[in-house]
């Protein structure tokens, strides 16, 4: 995982976005769940420990806060879907938790002695947010927001309490908080992306595989506009007898050599995967089908172009393919689509393998 990505999910891919948001609304979910149920449960503790005067006042700011954050619950469903909803439900979240802790710490601007629970309650806030695996530039800002509201709120229940090591000390303490919850969630961050990778990518070849391309083929055709896309789905040709004549290291080492060289013919924008055994996929966004046979062709000529050495050392080897091309568009059949390039890579077998095979 690279340093960027530990700082700002932009340098993350949309699914993966997607994949992480899910994740964060469950968590946001249940947090939100034990936090009401702890808020109004706490009454009881309060009916205990707070004298009748603030307890009048505490019990019913328990109450109320709890049913403000009821709603983020149905919320949270929507969370998954929409980054922004996601964003606005946390900062919520914590606008209601800090103005309930407010209005605590202001009911015992009498004097009489606060409970800890009242003094720690933002840390305990920091604690929480731990569980989230947000980047660390959306941590900081939360930290960021917590610490300037804690002690705003200090300053304004008491100017006084802010003065020289008092504010140090303060401050001292939510940044180590802050830090922590930093570092736990970028761990809980890379766990997520590394499983992420692991279940999305092909092991030999690192292209992603056949599960994250029908996902990404989806949303090209939901969501990639008026715009023909093209599909080209290739097979190596006689590649069991690559395997049979010069063993399965050899045979990997095929397949690891036409990946790379998929990597430099396509640009950034297209999506190549390995789609099965020694079949691969390439899926060209704002593509029409002649530009999608050029691409193929030029493909098949690099292939057939560049030998592969065995890694054994035993001399080298030509390899060739044969492919099958099709156009898609926003209202295309997935299933149908794929069964074209399959039946158009057949014909290519069909017509002496080695060539480019236009779907009928
Ligand atoms: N080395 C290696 N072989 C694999 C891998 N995955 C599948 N294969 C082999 O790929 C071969 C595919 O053979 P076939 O489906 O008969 O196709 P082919 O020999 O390429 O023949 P045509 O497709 O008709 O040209 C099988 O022998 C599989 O064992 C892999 O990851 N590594």
């Amino acid at each position: 995982m690279e340093l960027k990505e530990y700082w700002s999910d932009s340098y993350h891919s949309s699914d993966f976005k997607l994949t992480r948001i899910g994740l964060v609304a469950i968590r946001f979910r249940w947090l939100v769940a034990l936090l009401i149920i702890g808020i109004a449960g706490w009454i009881a503790v309060d009916w205990w420990v707070l004298d009748p005067a603030h307890f009048k006042l505490i019990w019913k700011m328990r109450l109320i806060t709890g049913a403000m954050l009821t709603p983020l619950l149905p919320l949270s469903y929507l969370c998954k879907l929409n980054r922004r909803w996601m964003i606005a439900s946390l900062y919520f979240l914590i606008g209601v938790l800090l103005t309930f802790n407010l209005v605590g710490l202001w009911s015992f601007r009498d004097g009489t002695p606060i409970p800890i629970g009242y003094i720690a309650f933002p840390y305990f806030l920091l604690a929480l947010l731990s569980v989230l695996p947000l980047p660390v530039k959306s941590g900081l800002r939360v930290a960021v927001v917590i610490t300037l509201c804690v002690l705003g709120t200090d300053y304004w229940l008491n100017p006084d309490s802010l003065h020289g090591g008092a504010l140090l000390d303060r401050l001292w303490l939510l940044i180590c908080f802050s830090l922590a919850m930093l570092w736990v969630q970028a761990g809980q961050l890379r766990m997520l992306l590394d499983l992420y990778r692991e279940s999305t990518r092909d092991p030999l070849t690192r292209l992603m595989n056949r599960r994250l391309f029908m996902r990404q083929l989806e949303l090209q055709r939901s969501e990639g506009g008026q715009r023909p896309f093209t599909l080209i789905l290739f097979d190596l040709d006689r590649f069991k007898r690559i395997n049979d004549e010069h063993g399965h290291l050899m045979g990997d080492e095929v397949l690891v050599r036409v990946a790379n060289t998929l990597g430099d013919i396509f640009g950034p924008d297209a999506i190549v995967a390995r789609y099965g055994g020694e079949e691969f996929i390439v899926l060209l966004p704002a593509t029409s089908l002649e530009q999608g046979l050029r691409q193929a062709e030029t493909l098949r000529l690099a292939v057939e172009s560049q030998p592969v050495e065995n890694p054994l050392g035993e001399g080298e080897i030509t390899v060739t393919l044969s492919a099958g091309v099709v156009e898609g568009s926003h209202d295309s059949d997935l299933h149908s689509l794929l069964n074209q390039a399959d039946e158009a890579l057949y014909d290519a077998k069909r017509n002496g393998r080695n060539c480019v095979q236009a779907a009928a």
